[in-house]
């Protein structure tokens, strides 16, 4: 139950406002003055303050300040007679939520308390923290980070009034659960929710999809059909990528946003829109208008209101309390019992990018509870292309095979030591002495092992002769990196050295599935192209929708 705190030296002030908010079910405390009100605030546990402005001990803005210095967040609300309304204003300037004017409107008064009170829950206990409560829900927002506390401000300050909300912020960074924060916290909330991807849905069946059409509006339309806005009357509309609606469509969208009315695809009659818009994108609105790509004046209507959502690389922490999270529920989902994700697992965790925020996150940590047999989730079990960017792990991958390698029939190492004393240009048989053993014929490792051994010693070779110069070695060895067998023969090239210089970077790593090589060429491309999955898609020679669609479904 949330706790108010009024504070009036008027007592039928005091009183009429107790008993409005105990109606609500509001545990209310109360106090006659300044002193006593920062009394009870010091104690803690006060959800949202109600202060008169002019109290016997203090005015409104001495108080505020004070308050700021016991609790920076707690919503206050000012009360005031008509002739100390300026104290007010300056007192919101200075981050009073909001005032009301005496005689207090009991409704009105009831409102912005209720509004208070939503804010200090999505602000101070905004997410499932409690990583051991069993009921907690999988679509809760996690985070606590300075970026997302401003997140979850925005959320409390304009998901109960109903205006257009454009949420911005890379692929997968949560922009679809705010909106359903949004919607959840709305008046809207008793109306339906219904979203609409605008890039996954072909551009032709868009505007149908959004407005309806009429029988024989075009080929193969043979009956009547409600698009979403008409299905939605009442409630809330979530257009994802906004940024690949078509110029038709964008104009559409703004008639509806500003007269509220449209008519269906083939049709006449006008109809009604009584629907809340919240649109999101990944993309660039700012360059895509000015590249004519974007109408100016639908991103001005849809840019009245917008929330930023930070990229999980920006999170700090969250990261810790999003993989505790996501262990949680994949051990729930996939019945397995892993209680802990290992320091180290955390680490590689910790050092990767990326750049498919908390949708790859997620997927990663699931992927990995999947391998994982023990109790911990270890580095090994997580996905090849998290794990291998982590450059700690590489090194301690090349400290255990080269020690592996010591104790292995396939040595790569064998005649280094009779390298190092021999001449730079004389003849070099580099298979000579590659196995000091038999082979194991039975290993399914073999043909990696005894190429991996030859190309480390031919790496080495080609090293020794370049004077250690890494790039010129890749070149004089005409490598393709994406052939390379063996880590430690990629680790002595040093191929974040060669990838500076602009030299490919393999794409094929050993060990990699498909689905994990289709997954790096997007990321790269999306990468090259700065986010933008339209240009990513056409380098990779394949369609926005399909992009759309294989980010979402790979966790990119
Ligand atoms: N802060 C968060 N806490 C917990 N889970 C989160 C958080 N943010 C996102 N997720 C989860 O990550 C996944 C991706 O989130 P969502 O679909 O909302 O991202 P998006 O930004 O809309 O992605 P896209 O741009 O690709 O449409 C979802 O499973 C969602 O539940």
């Amino acid at each position: 139950m949330s706790r108010i705190l009024v504070v009036d030296d008027e007592p039928a002030d005091l009183n009429l406002v107790r008993h409005a908010l105990e109606k609500q079910n509001y545990e209310v405390t109360t106090a006659s003055c300044a002193k006593e009100a920062l009394r009870l605030l010091r104690r803690g546990g006060v959800d949202v303050a109600v202060l008169d402005v002019m109290l016997p001990d203090g005015d409104g803005l001495d108080v505020l300040k004070k308050i700021r210095e016991i609790d920076e967040h707690l919503p206050v609300v000012f009360v005031t007679s008509g002739g100390e309304s300026s104290t007010a204003i300056r007192a919101m300037k200075l981050g009073a939520l909001d005032y009301l004017l005496k005689p207090i409107n009991v409704t009105e008064l009831r409102g912005v308390v209720g509004r208070a009170v939503e804010i200090r829950k999505l602000t101070e206990s905004p997410v499932e923290i409690n990583v051991d409560s069993r009921s907690s829900d999988i679509h809760s927002i996690i985070g606590r980070c300075a970026a997302m506390q401003e997140v979850y401000k925005s959320i409390g300050i304009v998901a109960a009034q109903d205006v257009t909300v454009l949420i911005r912020g890379e692929s997968g960074t949560g922009k679809e659960l705010v909106a359903r924060a949004l919607y959840q916290y709305s008046e809207r909330v008793q109306g339906p929710f219904l979203a609409v991807n605008c890039a996954a849905i072909p551009e032709a069946l868009l505007e149908s999809e959004l407005f309806g059409h009429e029988k024989g509006a075009f080929t193969g339309a043979d009956r009547k059909r409600i698009g979403k806005f008409e299905q939605c009357r009442g409630g809330t509309l979530f257009l994802d990528e906004i940024g690949d609606m078509s110029p038709v469509l964008q104009s559409k969208l703004l008639r509806v946003l500003q007269e509220k009315q449209f008519e269906r695809v083939g049709g006449n009659e006008t109809i009604q829109a009584d629907v809340r818009v919240i649109a999101a994108t990944h993309q660039n609105l700012e360059q895509m208008v000015s590249d004519g790509d974007f109408r100016a004046d639908l991103y001005y209507r849809l840019n009245g209101f917008s929330i930023h959502l930070p990229p999980l690389r920006d999170r700090g922490s969250d990261l810790d309390l999003l993989v505790e999270h996501f262990r949680r529920h994949a051990c729930r989902d996939l019945s397995k019992e892993v209680h802990m994700v290992s320091r180290d697992a955390m680490q590689v965790l910790r050092e990767y990018r990326w750049p498919g925020n908390i949708r790859e996150l997620q997927n990663a940590i699931r992927q990995g509870i999947l391998k994982t047999s023990g109790p911990a989730l270890l580095p090994d079990f997580l996905p090849s292309f998290v794990f291998s960017s982590s450059k700690r792990v590489a090194e301690d991958q090349l400290r255990k095979s080269d020690s592996s390698n010591e104790a292995e029939c396939i040595d790569a190492t064998a005649i280094t030591s009779a390298d190092e004393q021999r001449p730079v240009d004389e003849p070099i048989n580099i298979v000579d002495g590659i196995a000091n053993g038999p082979l194991d014929f039975d290993s399914p490792h073999l043909y990696d092992d005894v190429i991996g051994a030859v190309e480390q010693r031919l790496v080495r070779e080609m090293l020794k002769r370049t004077g250690g110069d890494k790039v010129e070695a890749a070149r004089r060895l005409g490598i393709n990196p994406t052939l390379l067998r063996s880590h430690a023969a990629l680790e002595l090239l040093d191929l974040a050295a060669l990838n500076h210089q602009d030299e490919e970077k393999p794409l094929i790593r050993p060990g990699m599935t498909l689905a994990d090589i289709e997954t790096e060429a997007i990321r790269r491309a999306l990468q090259e192209c700065g986010g933008c999955r339209k240009a990513a898609a056409k380098q990779l020679g394949i369609s926005t929708r399909t992009m759309q669609r294989r980010v979402k479904e790979l966790g990119i």
